[in-house]
């Protein structure tokens, strides 16, 4: 471990069983409480793991790397006693290519990461029954992909176990942020195609689980959320967070917060210890 450390990382963890993308690796960062991975600690491990924070990073579909959010994951680590997992996933070119990657790979990436963790908790000791997701930007769409659209999480179990999701600065709209951000289209082509129907589809805002519940699919209702917005963001407006808001109520969701008096700029919110706070404050609730 490096010196000054506050927390145990395991980095470059494969999540697709023999895949050599390095897309499809995560960083794994444990609180140094439940360092226990020498034997002499081996008891006091299994009495109370930590539970596991999920971080899906942003960047408009084409940019972004877990490496950008070490300290924002050593903090958040160390200031909640949790395990955080930052994770990659395959990114698509910047302009439109025909038979590049694009949507679904990145969701379907992230719902392979997902999976892939909940198997994990014995392994690295951390609780995989308690799983927060947290998603900045293009990331909090794919938070709002995994609660809304059966097809990622296939698995009741699997989403049983989310307990709470943190939405940041996102988009969860494609066709309401095109109408109030044209020039968006190139990424959104870039990560979507040019089919605009999907760009609906696609959305979380336009999902209903009400539809899901049948003899597949047993009833889901959107764990808890907090949904953060700051009024300095200068890529993405708060109407895509209010009316994500009212969207997830609608749907059932017994537990809806929206925060809006952070501060900070698109990106530099992330790594404001006021966030991260807030997010600590949201997590305890129902630990
Ligand atoms: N540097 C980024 C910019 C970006 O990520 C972005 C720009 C406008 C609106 C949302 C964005 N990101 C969302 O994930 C890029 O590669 O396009």
């Amino acid at each position: 471990m490096a010196s000054g450390t506050l927390c145990k990382i395991f980095c470059g963890i494969t999540y697709i069983e023999n895949s050599n993308n390095p897309f499809h690796t995560l960083d794994l960062y444990l609180p140094l409480q439940s360092n226990y991975h020498n034997d002499t600690n081996k008891e006091l491990a299994t009495t109370n793991p930590p539970s596991l924070l999920v971080w899906i990073h942003g960047g408009a579909w084409r940019s972004g790397d877990k490496k950008d959010h070490t300290l924002t994951a050593e903090n958040l680590s160390k200031l909640g006693n949790i395990a955080v997992a930052v994770i990659n996933y395959r990114l698509n070119p910047r302009t439109f290519t025909p038979d590049g990657i694009k949507h679904p790979a990145h969701i379907n990436d992230v719902a392979s990461a997902l999976k892939f963790l909940c198997k994990k908790g014995e392994a690295f000791n951390y609780n995989s029954e308690k799983i927060y997701l947290a998603g900045h930007s293009a990331g909090a769409f794919m938070t709002g992909q995994l609660v809304f659209c059966p097809e990622y999480i296939d698995d009741d179990d699997v989403y049983a176990r989310i307990c709470g999701v943190i939405g940041m600065e996102g988009i969860y709209d494609i066709p309401r942020l095109l109408a109030t951000w044209p020039t968006y289209i190139d990424f959104v082509e870039a990560a979507f195609g040019k089919d605009e129907k999907i760009y609906k589809d696609a959305s979380p805002q336009y999902h209903s689980l009400k539809k899901f519940n049948n003899e597949h699919v047993k009833k889901r209702i959107p764990p808890p959320y907090l949904i953060i917005y700051s009024y300095e963001d200068e890529l993405i407006d708060f109407e895509q967070s209010r009316s994500y808001q009212q969207h997830v109520c609608e749907e059932g969701g017994v537990y809806v917060e929206i925060e809006t008096s952070l501060l900070g700029k698109h990106d530099a919110i992330l790594e404001t210890e006021a966030l991260h706070k807030r997010i600590i404050e949201f997590i305890s609730k129902f630990k």
